[in-house]
C-alpha cells in the first residue's frame, strides 16, 4: 500500500494548477476556450455546485471504486477546490495557515477548544 507522503513533484503540478486557474481569472486564456474562465465567470455558487458534484463523486470511488478511479476523482475535486477558492479570492496560503495553525495539536483538543468557547 502506497505511503500518503508526496513527492516534489505533486508541489510544482498544484503549483501550476493554481497559475493557470489565476491566469484564466485575470482573462489569460490563450487562443483555446477555457473551462476554468467560463466556471469562473458563472461565480461562487455555480463553482460550489460543480465542487460539490465532484466530492459526491470523489466519495463514491472512495467506497467501492478502483484505485486509479479515486485518483482520477481526487484530481478532478482538487481542480475544482482550486476554482471554487479563486472565485471566493480565498488564497491558498490562507488555507495553509489555517492548517499550520493545526499542526500538532490533535483532532479531538482542537474539537474541545472550540466547543468550549
Ligand atoms: N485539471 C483540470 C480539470 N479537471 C477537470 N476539468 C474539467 O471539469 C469538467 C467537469 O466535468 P463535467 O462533465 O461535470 O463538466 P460539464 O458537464 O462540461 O460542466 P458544466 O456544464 O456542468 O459546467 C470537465 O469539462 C473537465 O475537463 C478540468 N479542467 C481543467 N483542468 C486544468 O485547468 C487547466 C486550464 O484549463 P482551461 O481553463 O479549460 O484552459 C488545464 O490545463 C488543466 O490543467
Amino acid at each position: 500500500m502506497a505511503k500518503l507522503t508526496p513527492t516534489d513533484s505533486l508541489y510544482k503540478t498544484l503549483t501550476h494548477l493554481a497559475e493557470t486557474i489565476d491566469e484564466r481569472a485575470n482573462g489569460n486564456t490563450s487562443d483555446q476556450p477555457s473551462y476554468t474562465a467560463k466556471l469562473l465567470s458563472a461565480g461562487p455558487s455555480k463553482c460550489a455546485k460543480k465542487m460539490g458534484e465532484e466530492a459526491i463523486e470523489t466519495v463514491l470511488a472512495i467506497a467501492s471504486e478502483s484505485d486509479q478511479e479515486v485518483a482520477d476523482e481526487t484530481a478532478d475535486l482538487l481542480y475544482h477546490l482550486f476554482v471554487a477558492l479563486r472565485s471566493r479570492g480565498i488564497s491558498l496560503d490562507s488555507v495553509g495557515e489555517s492548517l499550520a495553525k493545526r499542526q500538532g495539536m490533535s483532532g479531538i483538543v482542537e474539537k474541545q477548544n472550540r466547543t468550549n468557547s
